[in-house]
């Protein structure tokens, strides 16, 4: 049985043990709190932790779960089951609106439009007449199976801890998958994620509902565990302690929501307990978690679950990968271009910022199974036209072609999409994902599987043939042997080395390569060569943008020099370096 498996095991049979042992009943009540706040915070782990995406509402979401399976059932009289539903589609209405208004923001608009909403669906919340304004709802009925109704906590808690660990599971399984991956790369800014073919506000949207979701099936379940509601539960404090157990948990990591979530309720707990003694009456509690919370956060600023995990016994403890896709099918290749055929076609691109003019109306084509070096002095705008081509800048005027089809102003996943691949000047990658895990990312547009298949797990097959081409593509790279390392381990050249092996993993027509010897050492270089010597040698085409004269020398075959933002010549290497007007602009020597 596998490490995860094992984890799931323990948690249920501990479960198990307690409800069904005489342990006093304020330990029952407080497993069932620290299994409900770790689904809304698991929604956290989900939106802040791995996408990025700061959120301070999901007490709010909690509180639409709640009140709607609350009024239905209590008021209307209706199946508590039904009332999940209603929650759900409510929540899930919401969510979308507000995502769609909300998740264009970045910076710190965001996490405040997120405080915004909070407010405003508390206050509304607590006005509404029919909801009981600030006394809530009361007589809310239990859930009941057949004719069980779960009314005794500690059968309560059987149905908690069984709906924490379907999410976990769920949770864990949708980011070992394809769109997990995508999510993942939305932590480090949109640009790497787009190049792979990524959607990125598409996932934002996506993860911000699954947030929701598992927010609505805790108010859901909490509803009808405390059998009367009222708003405190679901105010900006409450969606402020989510975070809380979120971050201190270990934001990013499954298993940090149920450490934060006991720790969080824990600490609270002692802290009602202890405080009065020491300050009197008033309601400090919040203001003192948090200082504990900062306070631990100051030792462990990634929370407190990647200090634990070392200690847990080796059985428990994840190992690399199963190597399980030997057998696995290749992933279909796409048409390619017949040598020579023209390629890419730059037709005078110009990008003017304010009043500087980047790019000056440069041309200058690529043929199939070429490879082109783009060079020019620091400032001479190879880097905007760099991003003119890949879409990641918009052009001011001009044209883009591929293959004879305007790709020119295009989003870059689209241009990604018909098969133009890149790297970057400086390195992005998912540090603490695998190698492997980095470079099958670079196979996101020749796989299909969405969050439901991928969750339910029948996108298996397609996995193994994903993460077969990913490790076909750093054989190719020679980094075969580091594929389980965390890709932050890698020295520089290898992490360019892995760029590479991702951009190959989309299978591209054209590679585009920026500054890929910068900042390398000698060695590094030359193994960087070697690689690109095989890449031309099995007819790869290449855009190389280099600043490094020598190291383009001996592997382009034409280079384009720009300089101030214009093209100042074009050539063979040997015409290039043998041109005056070139050695001026590039060394700074005499015409
Ligand atoms: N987003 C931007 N806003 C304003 N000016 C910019 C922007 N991006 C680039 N520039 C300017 O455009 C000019 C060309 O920059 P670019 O980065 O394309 O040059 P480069 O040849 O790639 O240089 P390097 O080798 O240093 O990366 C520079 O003067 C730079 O300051």
């Amino acid at each position: 049985m596998n490490a995860i498996r094992l984890r799931f095991l323990l948690i249920a049979a501990a479960v198990l043990l307690m409800s069904q042992t005489p342990v006093p009943d304020l330990w029952i009540t407080n497993l069932n709190y620290i299994g409900l706040f770790a689904i809304a915070s698991l929604g956290v782990v989900l939106l802040t932790g791995v996408a990025g995406l700061t959120s301070f509402g999901q007490a709010a979401f909690v509180g639409l779960g709640a009140y709607a399976s609350a009024y239905i059932s209590s008021v209307q009289g209706i199946s508590p089951w039904l009332g999940l539903f209603l929650g759900l589609a409510i929540t899930a209405s919401v969510a979308l609106v507000l995502a769609l208004l909300t998740l264009r923001m970045s910076g710190h608009y965001l996490p405040l439009a997120t405080i915004a909403w909070a407010l405003a669906l508390y206050y509304t919340m607590s006005n509404m007449e029919f909801l009981g304004k600030y006394d809530g709802l009361l007589s809310i009925p239990p859930l009941s199976i057949g004719s069980l109704a779960l009314t005794h906590e500690r059968a309560y808690c059987l149905v908690i801890w069984t709906v924490a660990l379907i999410a976990a599971a769920g949770v864990l399984r949708l980011l070992d998958s394809r769109p997990g991956r995508a999510i993942r790369a939305l932590h480090g800014g949109s640009v790497m994620a787009e190049a792979m073919g990524v959607s990125t506000f598409g996932y934002k949207v996506k993860v911000f509902l699954i947030a929701a979701l598992l927010a609505s099936v805790s108010g859901w379940l909490f509803a009808h565990f405390q059998r009367a509601i009222n708003p405190s539960p679901f105010s900006l404090g409450k969606g402020i302690e989510y975070l809380f157990m979120a971050v201190l948990g270990g934001v990013g990591s499954v298993w940090g929501a149920f450490t934060g979530a006991t720790v969080i309720k824990l600490l609270e707990d002692q802290i009602q307990v202890w405080l009065p003694r020491f300050i009197g009456t008033g309601n400090y509690e919040l203001p003192v978690l948090g200082a504990i919370v900062v306070l631990l956060l100051k030792h462990a600023p990634k929370g407190l679950w990647p200090y634990l995990e070392p200690w847990l016994p080796k059985l428990l403890a994840i190992g690399q990968r199963k190597r399980d896709w030997e057998a696995a099918a290749a992933l279909p290749l796409r048409d390619k271009p017949q040598q020579g055929q023209t390629l890419l076609e730059v037709v005078e691109v110009r990008k003017v910022f304010g009043g500087l003019v980047a790019v000056n109306d440069v041309s200058f084509d690529i043929k199939a199974g070429e490879i082109v070096g783009l060079l020019g002095p620091n400032g001479a705008g190879k880097s905007t036209t760099f991003n003119l081509i890949t879409g990641v800048a918009s052009l001011s005027n001009g044209r883009v072609r591929l293959l004879g089809e305007e790709i020119g102003g295009l989003p870059s996943r689209l241009i990604a999409r018909r098969g133009v691949s890149r790297t970057f000047q400086h390195v992005k990658m998912l540090p603490e994902m695998s190698v492997l895990e980095n470079v099958a990312l670079g196979g996101y547009l020749r796989s299909h599987a969405g969050i439901l298949r991928s969750v339910a797990g029948l996108a298996r097959d397609e996995e193994r043939r994903l993460f077969r081409e990913a490790e076909r593509q750093l054989e190719r790279v020679g980094l075969r042997e580091q594929m389980h390392e965390p890709a932050g381990n890698l020295a520089l050249g290898q992490a360019r080395l892995m760029e590479i092996a991702r951009a190959l993993c989309a299978d591209p027509v054209l590679l585009l390569l920026d500054e890929p010897a910068a900042g390398l050492r000698h060695q590094e270089k030359q193994s960087l060569g070697r690689v690109l010597r095989q890449l031309k040698g099995e007819g790869m085409s290449l855009l190389l943008v280099e600043h490094d004269m020598e190291f383009v020398m001996d592997l382009t075959d034409r280079i384009v020099v720009m300089e101030f933002g214009t093209k100042l010549m074009e050539g063979t290497p040997a015409e290039v370096q043998a041109s005056p007007q070139v050695r001026a602009a590039y060394l700074g020597m005499e015409h």
